[in-house]
């Protein structure tokens, strides 16, 4: 097996009497794209300090493929970083920008960077002063992902991009992946992480409600089934996790959640003659996990 990209035990962050980030215990295997999702507050920039070494664990450890987080010299020649706010030197041009980084970051693929130049159609010849939020963005990303490193590591980095440059993004952290690097991935975009992420991680309040892929998110979450009939409706109402989301003549929409089988049993005692399982999206689970009355 080869060393996880990143793995933490009992990471925990206090900020006076606030538990910023409490025990997470987490493994990003080398080689995936790592979602790390939660709402506002739930720890995510807290976990993403202490994975760069810019803050202290209260207790706990992280290591960058095996490497102490904390060994800031050996873990940062592991890793890229785009931070969710691009400050970048204002006089600098874009070029002189992208060069500057690749000095001191893991390393550069300058073939590579061109393309990525290209591909976010980013005007090296500006100054970084009269650069747009997303212009900014895009010089981080490009000189991230242009690095041979092993871990990107990636905050909000597509906040600023209008959706040609999201797709132009999602294509990139493809290729990262087929590179065999790892990504891990905060982001509030739900698409984004739904189309991108081998996996992802649920955080609310500083601990980790679950880790699972998207496929196996869905199946504990509730899907949307609408069934067409003739004659007497399906009887569901003692189904477990059935739910009616209403009711026309012929048909009958509900969610459910769990296993199927009961739900199938009752339907295959009536006539149906359409029947559309839709599943939720990540968005919709999200609001399910932090549904608005336990905020
Ligand atoms: N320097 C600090 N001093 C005091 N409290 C802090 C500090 N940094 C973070 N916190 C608190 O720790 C908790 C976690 O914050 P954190 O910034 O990690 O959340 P987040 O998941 O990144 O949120 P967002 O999505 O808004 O960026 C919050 O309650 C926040 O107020």
């Amino acid at each position: 097996m080869p060393a996880p990209a990143i793995r933490t035990e009992n990471l925990s962050k206090s900020y006076g009497s606030v538990q910023a980030l409490d025990g997470l215990e987490l493994t990003v295997h080398a080689g995936e794209v790592f979602g790390f999702l939660g709402p506002n507050g739930a720890g995510k920039s807290t976990t993403i300090r202490l994975l760069l070494g810019l803050a202290r664990p209260t207790a706990g450890r992280a290591w960058i493929f095996e490497v102490d987080a904390g060994d800031v010299a050996a873990a940062h020649r592991l890793l890229a970083y785009v931070p969710a706010d691009v400050a970048l030197w204002p006089q600098l041009t874009g070029a002189e920008l992208l060069e500057l980084l690749a000095a001191t970051g893991p390393g550069t693929d300058s073939a590579y960077r061109a393309e990525l130049v290209a591909r976010f159609e980013l005007d090296l010849s500006r100054p970084a002063r009269t650069y747009s939020t997303g212009n900014r963005q895009k010089v981080a990303l490009v000189a991230a992902f242009a690095t041979r490193a092993p871990l990107l590591v990636l905050d909000e980095p597509t906040s600023g991009l209008d959706p040609l440059m999201e797709l132009q993004f999602r294509r990139t952290v493809a290729e990262a992946r087929d590179n065999g690097q790892t990504v891990f991935l905060c982001s509030h975009q739900l698409a984004e992480v739904e189309a991108v992420c081998d996996r992802v991680a649920i955080l609310r309040a500083g601990r980790l409600v679950d880790v699972a892929t998207v496929p196996e998110l869905r199946r504990l979450h509730r899907s949307e089934v609408t069934a067409e009939f003739t004659g007497p409706a399906p009887e569901l109402t003692d189904v477990a996790g059935f739910e009616l989301l209403g009711r026309a003549d012929g048909m009958l929409r509900f969610s459910l959640a769990g296993p199927p089988a009961a739900a199938l049993r009752a339907l295959a005692a009536a006539d149906i003659t359409a029947l559309t399982v839709r599943e939720p999206s990540l968005e919709e689970i999200f609001l399910d996990y932090y549904g608005q009355a336990d905020r």
